[in-house]
């Protein structure tokens, strides 16, 4: 409890901004209950003062009267209603924007451990969530609470008899709605999972399209699906036989009620106890609570649970670093790009040691080739190197500083990380290239390309650099994304570029282009490129053969296709002088 008054404070300071909105629209909101809930009195003032006794006079004054309010209460709704959202999506706004700001401060590892389409509801579903709670839910817990209050007002001082009717009514929907919301509640959660695992089995067969076409598994995939898809219609049959048998309960109880009124008031009028206007404005307010008292019910199950994707997202927020840099970051101004490992271990968060020990010393323009069986930790030297991880022990050095005490705005530029698969984002060639450095001119960016070699297939594009590329623009060969990649990553002039395995994915022929014209891309800088291609051995200086987060041979190609080592056993029979 003492937790949700938490989530429920910090979610509120969210409002702070806007808190003259908000507090407006609650009082408007204040307002329509009450205009709504003076409507029977003054229909009880027409027929008692005006209908039954012939003052016509009297009756239209109050049919003005009820007019005037009816008018009064569509203004305090519709300004109530839009003040409180306004004041709801600007401070969903802000929670959102500091969602996805934490997101991006997070470390790889977070990545790691945390799914995707989790991230994703957090940033979509769970707003909307908190939206409709901080405007709607509160909005009609208010409008309905203070409304019974003010409809109970006005009937005890009409008739002590028939309130308690009212209040009984009032308790059973109330206990009814919330035995429903109870049943209802954990089958619409097994729904929510339900459509995220129909969502999933969408993606992944979405993406994954080409394997499935290549290897014929569309009925199989269907078959999990349709698995999936019956178990929601199940869950979805379920909830329907709840709410119907839920649903129309309360109107049968105020049905109850209002007959018991009319038996029991008609009695009292006979006798003379009560007034015929006294008799309709009960039964008004009984019609009037109808609604609200429903609402209640939802409004109650519905706090807890959109307390909880607050929290959700306040974790999230809260788990990301505060800033990406420590406070004694420093500054590397003129780079020369020697890169150090000094006995440096790292365990990944599923408990797999990958490096163990590992020393290793690049000089500044030095071209290494790392190789090795597949799982030797290859790629995690790399990316310890970009400090995408940090050791467990040991250091690893640029320019003799610790990379975790570089700025990262420095060490972004000093740097650069091609990925084996780059990721080309939906936008234009341009904006693709310069995504590092957005205020590039367009000369800086040509520049890049041409070194890249993508220059001239770029201009051969009908819209040039502005041709918009991936998902929905104009496909990428493989070659290609390599080549943006690297022109995105030049166009920095990074003093050190890693290159993770660069030519996995391509063919022979592209493979062989792309090797040759490696040898200008990386000219004046340090280069650390990780492949199983022993063809790559030709752009590098040096290669170095990693075995279980060891480097197990270290040396120029020529020496050790001679040493007789893994290297030259990688070789073949063909040795060195057949590359
Ligand atoms: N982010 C990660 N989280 C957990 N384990 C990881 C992560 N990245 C890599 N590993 C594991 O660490 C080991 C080394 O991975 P790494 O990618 O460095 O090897 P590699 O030598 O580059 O392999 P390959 O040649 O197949 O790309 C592997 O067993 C891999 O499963």
């Amino acid at each position: 409890m003492g937790d949700s008054v938490r989530q429920l404070k910090r979610l509120l300071g969210y409002l702070r901004e806007h808190k003259f909105h908000f507090i407006a629209g609650l009082s408007l909101v204040l307002l329509m209950s009450y205009t709504n809930g003076v409507i029977p009195v003054l229909i009880r003032g027409a027929i008692d003062g005006g209908i039954t006794t012939g003052e016509y006079r009297v009756a239209i004054r109050y049919a003005l009267l009820v007019l005037l309010v009816a008018v009064l209460n569509g203004a305090f709704s519709f300004s109530g209603r839009y003040l409180l959202v306004r004041a709801a999506q600007h401070a969903v706004y802000h929670l959102r924007m500091e969602a996805f700001k934490a997101i991006q401060r997070q470390r790889m590892e977070f990545f790691d451990k945390t799914y995707s389409g989790q991230l994703i509801s957090r940033i979509t579903n769970d707003t909307e969530r908190i939206t409709r709670f901080l405007s709607f839910r509160i909005r009609m817990f208010v409008y309905s609470v203070f409304l019974i209050i003010i409809s109970l007002y006005y009937m005890a001082r009409m008739n002590t008899a028939l309130t308690g009717v009212a209040l009984i009514t009032i308790a059973l929907v109330v206990a009814l709605n919330t035995t429903y919301a109870k049943k209802v509640r954990p089958i619409y959660d097994e729904v929510r999972h339900q459509t995220g695992v129909i969502a999933s089995v969408s993606t992944g067969s979405i993406a994954g399209v080409k394997t499935i076409k290549a290897l014929s598994v569309e009925e199989e995939i269907q078959g999990k699906f349709q698995e999936e898809n019956e178990k929601l219609y199940s869950l979805n049959v379920e909830a329907t036989k709840i709410t119907a048998l839920y649903g129309n309960a309360p109107f049968l109880i105020m049905g109850i009620a209002m007959s018991a009124m009319l038996y029991y008031g008609g009695r009292a009028i006979m006798a003379q106890n009560l007034t015929v206007g006294e008799l309709t404005a009960f039964l008004t307010y009984m019609l009037t609570m109808t609604w609200p008292l429903r609402a209640l019910g939802f409004t109650i199950g519905d706090i807890q649970r959109s307390l909880a994707a607050a929290s959700r997202l306040f974790e999230v927020i809260d788990s990301a670093p505060k800033h990406i840099d420590p406070p004694d970051a420093v500054e590397l101004t003129s780079p020369r790009g020697e890169i150090e490992f000094r006995d440096v271990y790292l365990t990944y968060h599923t408990g797999k040691t990958v490096l163990k020990g590992l020393n290793l010393k690049i000089r500044p323009g030095e071209r290494v080739l790392i190789t090795g069986p597949p799982g030797s930790g290859k790629s995690t030297l790399l990316k310890l190197i970009a400090r995408f991880y940090e050791p467990d022990k040991g250091e690893v050095l640029i320019d003799g500083v610790d990379v975790g005490k570089i700025k990262t705005s420095s060490l972004r530029k000093i740097v650069a990380y091609v990925p084996q698969e780059p990721f080309i984002f939906n936008r234009s060639i341009r904006e693709n290239i310069a995504l590092a450095k957005p205020d590039a001119s367009l000369e800086e960016i040509i520049r890049a390309a041409k070194i890249a070699k993508i220059h001239d297939f770029i201009s051969s594009l009908p819209e040039g650099y502005d041709t918009v590329v991936g998902e929905k623009g104009v496909t990428l060969s493989g070659g290609q994304r390599q080549r943006i990649a690297l022109a995105r990553a030049l166009l920095l002039e990074p003093k050190i570029i890693l290159l993770d395995d660069p030519v996995s994915n391509l063919d022979a022929k592209t493979e062989e282009s792309l090797i040759g014209d490696l040898r200008d891309i990386l000219k004046g800088r340090t280069a650390v490129i990780v492949s199983q291609r022993l063809s790559m051995a030709r752009l590098a200086d040096r290669v170095i053969v990693m075995v279980d987060g060891k480097a197990v041979e270290d040396g120029s190609p020529e020496e050790l296709a001679k040493a007789g080592g893994l290297f030259s056993e990688m070789l073949g029979r063909g040795g060195w002088n057949g590359r």
